[in-house]
C-alpha cells in the first residue's frame, strides 16, 4: 500500500501545529470560519503557516468564501491549497482556481451511493476531492462535527488519486477506514480533540502514527 498522506485541521496553536510537523503529518490546515470553534482570523493563520513553510502543505479551510476574502486568504495565509468546504458548485471551483492560482480541495457530502455522482463534475475542475460525511440535522457546521459516513459506499467507487477521506476518523478507526475505502489520504479535526477547538498533541501523534499503520 502506498505511503499514508494525513491532513491535520483546525490546528489553532504553536504547539498543536508543531505536535502535527513532528508526528509528520503532510498536510496541516487553518480554519477561517466564524461559526467554528476552530476559526483563526486570516492573520493568526498566516503566522502559523509561516511556522509551517517547507515542512508540511498548508491549507487554508474557507466555506462559501466572496472573491474579497479569497484575495485576502491567499494575501495573508499564502496557503498552499484552498479548501472549500461549503456549497461551492463546480463552476465556483473552477473559478476560484483561475482567480486565485491557488490548488483547490473540494470537499463533497457523502450520505447515500446517489452523493456519488456528482463526484466527477468536481474532479474535472478541483485539484483534489475531499469526502466528507454530510452535517447531522440540526449542526452549525458543514464539517468538523465528528461524524463518519458509510465508509462502505466507496468500495466500488472510482475516485481519484489522492482523494481524501474525512469525518469522524480518530485513531481507533483511521486503519479499518482506510482498508475499508481503499484510499491513502486522510483528514481529521475533532477526532484529535479533548473538546471541540482544543487539539491534543497526544492525540494527533497517536493519529498520525496509526493512519501509517504504527498504532
Ligand atoms: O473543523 C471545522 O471546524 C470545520 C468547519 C467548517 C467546515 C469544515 C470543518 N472541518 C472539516 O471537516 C472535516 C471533518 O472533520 P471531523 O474530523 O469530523 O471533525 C474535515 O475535513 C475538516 O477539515
Amino acid at each position: 500500500m502506498s505511503r499514508v498522506s494525513v491532513k491535520i485541521c483546525g490546528l489553532g496553536t504553536e504547539a498543536t501545529l508543531d505536535a502535527a510537523l513532528d508526528a509528520g503529518a503532510d498536510l496541516v490546515g487553518f480554519v477561517h470560519f466564524a461559526r467554528s470553534p476552530r476559526h483563526l482570523a486570516l492573520d493568526d493563520a498566516g503566522r502559523l503557516a509561516r511556522r509551517a513553510r517547507g515542512r508540511a502543505a498548508r491549507v487554508v479551510l474557507l466555506v462559501d468564501p466572496d472573491d474579497a476574502l479569497l484575495a485576502a486568504a491567499v494575501e495573508r495565509v499564502d496557503p498552499d491549497l484552498i479548501q472549500l468546504h461549503g456549497r461551492e458548485s463546480p463552476e465556483r471551483v473552477a473559478a476560484i482556481r483561475r482567480a486565485t492560482g491557488r490548488p483547490v480541495m473540494k470537499a463533497l457530502g457523502i450520505a447515500t451511493a446517489d452523493d456519488l455522482f456528482g463526484l466527477p463534475a468536481y474532479a474535472a475542475v478541483a485539484d483534489r476531492l475531499l469526502l466528507d460525511a454530510k452535517p447531522p440535522p440540526g449542526a452549525t457546521l458543514p464539517g468538523g462535527n465528528g461524524v463518519s459516513f458509510d465508509w462502505g459506499l466507496l468500495a466500488q467507487a472510482s475516485l481519484p488519486a489522492g482523494t481524501m477521506l474525512s469525518g469522524g476518523l480518530d485513531a481507533r478507526n483511521v486503519a479499518e477506514a482506510l482498508a475499508r475505502t481503499g484510499l491513502t489520504a486522510v483528514d481529521v479535526s475533532s477526532g484529535v480533540e479533548v473538546r471541540p477547538g482544543e487539539k491534543d498533541v497526544g492525540r494527533i501523534a497517536a493519529f498520525v502514527a496509526a493512519a501509517r499503520g504504527r498504532g
